[in-house]
């Protein structure tokens, strides 16, 4: 192998671009040449690639967002789209893919794979929502960021004694709302894997509210429905001076905390290994501090299984 090629893809994260320098540097310092793909799997059908020096990646390491760009191509779930992305491959010498995204991603990255080219999946997405990691690149910063939404959402809300429903991202999983609840001692947490009581929530908030309480936050996760919704539905069973807020993208942006750029440049290097090893197919992880592998197949065999031990923590701690 003399050329491996990066990209990232699907949402962006935190993190993403100390990873494609750990891959970037460790492949260069392994003795291969490496290429960047702009705007994931669209920009390889378009060959939109370029060589990439040790310099590429200078300064890369504490920025948010991809400098590669990323996009949600759905084309490249069609045979003809992975079919012109090798032929790019192959016009540019690739030998084998750095692929760094979310599950849609590593759909891509095991098409290429079963096409004859190897490609190695980073978990790179702010939900948490991959199966044999403990974390996916860009949860830990996108938590800090909803911690701290919360905390100032918690100044107006104990300033006028208000119950205040924050709705945090993660599509289907409820990883964001149940640790960023925690952390900002939320007094109460809704995620799609656990059924609520809208009534008993209520209830619970006006009991907070008559032993003393100044503040009754909500964090609701993007899967179970819109803030604005929830409100509504709250507002049925008690006359709460309440408002909804949804912290949006805001959470998926900002400077990578330490945790994220750790992580992002062990899974690179790791990823290269791989590839050097002469694996493809598969998926990199960190499963109890160690990084591990499994391969993609397994993978989508698997579901992601947020932390619940936090819903009852959070439960017992909110009374
Ligand atoms: N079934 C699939 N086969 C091939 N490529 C796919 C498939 N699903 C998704 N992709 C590619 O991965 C990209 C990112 O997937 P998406 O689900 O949007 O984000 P994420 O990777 O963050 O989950 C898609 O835009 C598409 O280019
Ligand atoms: O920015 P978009 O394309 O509207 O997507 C929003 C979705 O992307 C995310 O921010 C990240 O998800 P992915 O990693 O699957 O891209 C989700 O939390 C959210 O539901
Ligand atoms: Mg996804």
């Amino acid at each position: 192998m003399k050329r491996i090629g990066i990209l990232t893809s699907g949402g962006d994260a935190p993190g993403m671009n100390a990873a494609v320098r750990s891959v970037a540097r460790k492949a260069m310092d392994a003795g291969l040449e490496v290429f960047g793909i702009n705007y994931g799997f669209a920009g390889l059908v378009a060959g939109d690639i370029f060589q990439m020096t040790s310099e590429t990646v200078a300064d890369r390491i504490n920025t948010g967002g991809t400098f590669l760009y990323s996009a949600r191509y759905p084309e490249f779930a069609q045979v003809e789209g992975q079919l012109k992305g090798i032929e790019q491959l192959k016009k540019f010498g690739i030998d084998a893919l750095v692929v760094i995204g979310g599950d849609g991603s590593y759909h891509g990255a095991l098409r290429l794979t079963e096409h004859g080219y190897n490609a190695v999946g980073l978990p790179g997405t702010i939900d948490n929502d991959i199966p044999y990691t403990d974390f996916t690149i860009g949860f830990d910063t996108a938590l800090t960021t909803a911690v701290d939404a919360l905390d100032k959402i918690r100044d107006t809300a104990s300033s006028h004694q208000r119950v205040f429903v924050v709705e945090v991202m993660g599509r289907d999983a409820g990883d964001l709302a149940l640790w960023s609840g925690v952390a900002a001692g939320a007094e109460a947490i809704v995620v799609p894997e656990k059924d609520y009581d809208i009534k008993q929530i209520a209830e619970d908030l006006k009991k907070g509210f008559e032993n003393g309480k100044k503040h009754g936050i909500i964090v609701l996760a993007e899967g179970v429905m819109s803030s604005e919704d929830f409100l509504a539905e709250l507002k049925k069973h008690g006359d709460f001076d309440a408002r909804a807020n949804t912290l949006g993208h805001m959470q998926r942006g900002g400077v990578p905390t330490a945790r994220d750029r750790v992580l992002a440049s062990k899974m690179g290097a790791y990823a290269v290994d791989l590839l050097l090893d002469g694996q493809g197919g598969l998926a990199v992880g960190m499963e109890n501090n160690q990084i591990t592998h499994h391969s993609i197949l397994d993978l989508f065999d698997e579901k992601h299984h947020a932390d619940l031990s936090l819903y009852d923590l959070n439960k017992s701690l909110a009374k």
